[in-house]
């Protein structure tokens, strides 16, 4: 795995981006549609030559437009996983992932070896004899991870890999892209439109904006304080970080309760989250011992047409109706308690 350093600008679409991506780290790649997103990826992988500019990876020079250099994407040692799994629809599932190691001049049965390993890995073996057709999206996409990782790519850029996918598909192939990003440290760029993924995957978060990178923070500060409008509107959701224990996750504000990923064993560190709009704001403590009563400190008041914003303490924000503001005469430094029913809170594992 290597380091990424990338600086470029492609006129015809108003990019210009100078980015440098740590090696082993994982960065999401946040911003509005026509953004400029699928540019620098295009650029990072060589489908896309920038006007002027540089792509290094590690020691090697990818793209220099000034010395000419532009090693096409094939042998760039970088993997691209879109939308779509993109699969050879004439071979089978083994074949699919057996291709990255034929190409690179492996024998037919040390090639097929590999992908079986890799088909494990990502808990597809059942599939090996299936072609493309007889596969469901989620399995189709299991098998184009382990197709991009049997490539063994110094990097790994991930282009929506979730959108096409069902709910209840999503969360299966997040989790496995968790396990070979993490468990492998790979350094990784993953363009997506889902906090969750962010929160999941990420380490640290860059939202492109006009073809610019106009914010770049660790993901806890930009999910929850961000700068950019986009960043903003992504963002918008309660996050507390803690860590599992048998009977909910226990943060900084108490143990807050929730339904809890498959994944989040005790001790693991994940993330509750869950939307200021399920917040009920109360000022004196409620009675009947709801689950989850949080005290917190009003921060600040923002008013936004129909309804007001509470922000308060630990970054936790509540959307209520002005008239229940207005009503409970919330003022900036006031105690009160946010209350949240547990199954308005999802607590997923975290980076
Ligand atoms: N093939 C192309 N030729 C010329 N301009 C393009 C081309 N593809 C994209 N653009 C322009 O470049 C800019 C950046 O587009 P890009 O596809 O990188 O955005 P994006 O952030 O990936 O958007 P989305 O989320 O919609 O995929 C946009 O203004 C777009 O109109």
């Amino acid at each position: 795995m290597s380091r990424l350093q990338v600086q470029a600008s492609v006129d015809e679409r108003d990019f210009m981006v100078d980015l440098e991506v740590d090696e082993g780290s994982t960065v999401a790649v946040l911003g509005p549609n026509g953004a400029g997103k699928s540019t620098l990826l295009g650029v990072i992988s060589g489908l896309l030559r920038p006007d002027r500019g540089r792509v290094e990876l590690g020691d090697r020079v990818l793209t220099d437009t000034a010395s000419g250099a532009a090693v096409p994407p094939h042998k760039r040692s970088v993997a691209l996983l879109a939308q779509q799994a993109l699969l050879f629809p004439h071979l089978t599932a083994l074949d699919n992932v057996a291709f990255a190691p034929r190409s690179a001049g492996k024998r037919r049965r040390v090639a097929r070896e590999a992908a079986m390993r890799w088909l494990k890995a990502v808990d597809a073996v059942e599939f090996a004899d299936r072609t493309p057709h007889q596969l469901s999206g989620g399995q189709a996409q299991r098998i184009a991870v382990a197709r991009a990782l049997a490539a063994d790519p110094e990097l790994l850029l991930l282009d929506e890999p979730m959108a096409a996918l069902d709910v209840a598909t999503a969360p299966a192939v997040r989790s496995l892209l968790r396990r070979v990003l993490r468990e492998d440290g790979r350094t990784a760029l993953i363009v997506t439109h889902d906090p969750l993924d962010v929160l999941a995957l990420a380490d640290r978060v860059i939202v492109v904006e006009g073809g610019r990178i106009v914010e770049d923070g660790p993901v806890r500060r930009v999910l929850t304080r961000p700068r950019s409008t986009f960043g903003a509107r992504i963002a918008g959701t309660n996050l507390l970080g803690g860590i599992v224990e048998a009977d909910g996750l226990a943060t900084e504000v108490g143990v807050v309760h929730g339904l809890v990923d498959d994944d989040c064993t005790a001790g693991t560190a994940a993330a509750a989250v869950f939307l200021p709009s399920a917040v009920a704001v109360y000022t004196e403590p409620p009675h009947g011992s709801p689950r989850n009563a949080l005290c917190v400190e009003i921060g600040e008041l923002e008013a936004r047409g129909a309804t007001v914003l509470v922000r308060a303490s630990g970054g936790l924000t509540a959307e209520i109706t002005t008239a229940a503001a207005a009503e409970l005469t919330l003022e900036p430094g006031a105690t009160v308690w946010f209350v949240i029913k547990a199954t308005e809170i999802r607590i997923h594992r975290a980076a």
